[in-house]
């Protein structure tokens, strides 16, 4: 499988004009956090934050809403239960991430399908943790133009059928184009398939990754990449999956595990290296 190198994503994303404002940036809604864990949506939304996402917004339980406030001030919370109000903000979002820490109770059912149901084909929908489990216990199609799951490989058996040792790179590709979404399929050596161009793979990542909350953080930066370079899909998400891993290999070499606030903390600083200068 092809692999995918710091080269080919350094100066590919554009730097931010200086006659703009955070409208510009993306309008990003977060769902997720249930009441044991909170944690999950708000290391996504601290990730969404910190990847640059203009206005970000969080609808999670209201036994979070404190939490988040204290831990991130920049982001926007509703309370999901409030279902006209988490519908306009579905309705105004450029991209949705549901699934952090979501949970699989009768709540986090009408949640996902809440946003199946008003998501409109000019947005894009970010699939993660248990809304993959929701969606794959019944799939439908959503009629967000660009899909994108983020599983690990047990959440990915669960949407494909296949299982790890099934999990080759054809069968991986029949599954993606069955689904009619993109996928990226996390683990040691993370792949991606994206519509349009042959699967790749990364050669970054460490086992100081593996450790609760990495794959929501991972989340939280493709929405936040997303949100923000609009116009280069597959640069950004590219560029999002291996930056998550390229700071956490940097990270171990003088660590033995690496936690998601770490990561968080340097993607400011390592974009700045991958984001194209300014002319
Ligand atoms: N701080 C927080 O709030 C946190 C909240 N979180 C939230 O928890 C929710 C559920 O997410 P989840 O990934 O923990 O659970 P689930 O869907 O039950 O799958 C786990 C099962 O699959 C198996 N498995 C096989 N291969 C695997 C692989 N490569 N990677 C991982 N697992 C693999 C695994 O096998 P085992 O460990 O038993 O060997 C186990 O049987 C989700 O919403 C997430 O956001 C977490 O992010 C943690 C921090
Ligand atoms: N041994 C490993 N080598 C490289 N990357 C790993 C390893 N273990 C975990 N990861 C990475 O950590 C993340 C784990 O995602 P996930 O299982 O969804 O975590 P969580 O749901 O706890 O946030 C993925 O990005 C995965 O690639
Ligand atoms: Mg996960």
């Amino acid at each position: 499988m092809k692999m995918l190198t710091f080269n080919e994503l350094a100066h590919r994303l554009p730097p931010r004009k200086a006659i703009s404002h955070k409208g510009d940036y993306g309008r990003l809604l977060l769902i997720g956090g249930n009441r044991n864990m909170g944690g999950a949506i708000m290391l996504a939304a601290q990730a969404a934050v910190c990847s640059g996402a203009g206005l970000t917004t969080v609808a999670t339980d209201e036994v979070n809403h404190t939490a988040l406030h204290c831990r991130l001030p920049e982001a926007m919370v509703l309370n999901w239960e409030n279902n006209d109000l988490l519908i306009s903000k579905i309705k105004g979002a450029d991209v949705i991430l549901i699934g952090c820490g979501l949970g699989l109770e009768t709540i986090s059912v009408r949640l996902l399908q809440t946003v199946l149901i008003n998501i409109a084909d000019h947005q894009k929908l970010i699939l993660d943790g248990d809304a993959i489990t929701l969606f794959a216990r019944n799939p439908q199609s959503p009629t967000a133009l660009k899909t994108l799951a983020t599983p690990h490989q047990k959440e990915w058996e669960r949407l494909s059928g296949l299982t790890p040792l099934q999990q080759t790179e054809i069968s991986n590709q029949t599954a993606v184009k069955r689904l009619g979404i993109d996928v990226v399929l996390k683990k040691h050596g993370t792949e991606l398939y994206l519509a349009g161009s042959e699967p790749q793979r990364i050669n970054v990542g460490t086992p100081a990754m593996a450790t609760g909350g990495m794959g929501d953080t991972l989340a939280g930066m493709l929405a936040g990449f997303l949100a923000q370079f609009p116009r280069h899909y597959r640069q950004a998400v590219c560029g999002a999956v291996y930056l998550h891993s390229h700071i956490a290999q940097g990270l171990a070499e003088s660590r033995h595990v690496v936690l998601p606030t770490d990561i968080i903390s340097r993607i400011q600083t390592e974009m700045k290296e991958m984001i194209a200068p300014e002319e």
